[in-house]
């Protein structure tokens, strides 16, 4: 198994190699040179197997020989160990044909988890044999950095520096990456958006002189290990619902494209999706680009739902790539073209992703009266981002069986929660003590230079 950049000019990969290079180096994403597929009795043979054998079957034929059989599965058993549900990624049925995918059961309450838990391993095993050292620098909006961080405090072969966008996450968010104590960690609060801190990264892996400086690594999801681990609860939630015999559709809130691109990954295999519907807040460049067709950039407004406040979303090129039948140079272009703020998507290209993809945006005021409505209705406390993907869902509902995947824990935004239903959701008792820590952060200002100097100083 091979990996190519969605540019076209960077060299092929293995597996190990693509998920310690993070970005390619010619700007794009990597991705399988050609996606495996899962027969009809494979996918059946899934029923009634644990979330690691499942794992297992869905990810081995994308890891090529970097990890032999007996240490994947270990790798994994050992990432998905401290998940609070047994069955990892739970269902619960909301009506007769919608179902919620609870994620968020992992140590920091969001679906980062179900990645991160597993990339964190798969690093130490892989630095382990090498005895190389990286320096993680990643992007969050809110969720993959407090997964990051916990995936890899303390880890003796590795810096992780995290840019979030300073007063735009939660104060759960903020806390759960800026409260650890491990010295290998670092939560740098940067005066700008979360695109800016995308932004940033994405100019660090392009100044080839500071990525072999600091030994640059990524762990958004700019990192296909990040789609791959995470294409694994489709099968899990399809199969429980009767796949391969009968279809299921799934909504996923989404904002940088990763979730719903493993989605897509997980239909390619072979899994019978019917529809893969796409849910965004009001910052809603996804729904705007699959409504006309023309990826237009219009700033980021901060909503309830912080962790989908994106605009360039940067698995969207992953998607353009299948769309523009791989021709790297193409979505080159398309790429060059968004940093003077978009381009129009060629219309074979935009059929292929009208064809795959069905979209939907909610508003503030519904995402509030969603979460206190199913509340009422359902008995279900809702994070706002859940929200949008379950107000989103109830409009794509038909025959065929929905779920919708419930991307965070309530208790990780306390406040949008409590506004919108009148109900406090409590932290699991581990982090009842979380508004007690002491607080380690450094301001940064929305500058490549200022940021790369902080984390020179800082690697360990
Ligand atoms: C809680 C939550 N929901 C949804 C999303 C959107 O996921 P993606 O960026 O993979 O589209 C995010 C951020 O990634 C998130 O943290
Ligand atoms: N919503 C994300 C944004 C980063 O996305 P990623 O999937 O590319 O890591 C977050 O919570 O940080």
């Amino acid at each position: 198994m091979r990996y190519i950049s969605t540019r076209g000019t960077a060299p092929k990969l293995t597996f190990e190699e693509a998920m310690l290079t993070g970005l390619a180096r010619d700007g794009g994403l990597y991705v399988p040179e050609t996606v495996p597929t899962l027969s009809h009795a494979e996918i059946a043979d899934m029923a009634g197997k644990s979330y690691e054998e499942v794992a297992f079957q869905v990810m081995r034929p994308f890891i090529g020989d970097t990890f032999t059989d007996a240490t994947f599965k270990e790798l994994i058993a050992n990432a998905y160990a401290g998940f609070g549900h047994a069955a990892r990624a739970p269902l619960v049925q909301l009506d007769s044909n919608h179902f919620l995918l609870e994620l968020f059961h992992g140590p920091t309450l969001a679906f980062k988890d179900f990645a991160m838990q597993l990339i964190g391993q798969m690093f130490q095993a892989a630095l382990g044999r090498s005895g190389d050292r990286v320096t993680i620098v990643g992007a969050t909006s809110g969720d993959t950095g407090s997964a990051a961080i916990e995936a890899f405090r303390g880890l003796a072969a590795v810096d992780v520096f995290i840019l979030y966008p300073h007063g735009r996450v939660s104060e759960v968010q903020r806390r759960q990456m800026t409260t650890p104590t491990e010295s290998n960690v670092h939560a740098l609060a940067v005066d700008g958006d979360f695109d800016d801190c995308q932004a940033a990264v994405k100019d660090m892996f392009n100044d080839f002189a500071f990525r072999e400086e600091v030994k640059l690594a990524g762990v958004n999801s700019i990192n296909w290990g990040r789609v791959l681990a995470q294409v694994v609860y489709y099968f899990t939630a399809a199969v429980s619902l009767g796949a391969p015999h009968r279809q299921v559709s799934f909504t996923v809130p989404t904002g940088n494209f990763g979730d719903i691109f493993a989605g897509y990954i997980a239909q390619k295999m072979g899994l019978p999706i019917a529809d893969l519907v796409v849910a965004t807040n009001q910052n809603d460049i996804l729904h705007r680009t699959l409504e006309t067709g023309s990826y237009t950039k219009q700033g980021v407004t901060p909503t309830i739902s912080p962790s989908m406040d994106i605009q360039v979303s940067s698995n969207f090129e992953r998607a353009l790539f299948d769309a523009y039948d791989r021709d790297g140079a193409a979505v080159a272009a398309q790429m060059d073209d968004l940093k003077s703020g978009g381009f129009q998507i060629s219309q074979g290209a935009y059929q292929m992703l009208k064809h795959t993809f069905k979209s939907g945006r909610v508003s503030e005021q519904e995402t509030q009266a969603t979460i206190k409505t199913y509340l009422a209705d359902h008995g279900e406390l809702l994070c706002p981002h859940t929200a949008v993907g379950t107000r989103v869902a109830e409009a794509h509902l038909g025959t065929v069986p929905m779920v919708t995947l419930a991307t965070a824990h309530p208790a990780k935004f306390p406040d949008a929660v409590k506004a919108a239903s009148g109900v406090a959701a409590p932290l699991p008792p581990r982090m009842a003590d979380l508004y007690d820590r002491p607080e380690r952060v450094t301001r940064v200002a929305n500058d490549l230079a200022a940021l790369q100097s902080v984390i020179r100083e800082r690697i360990t």
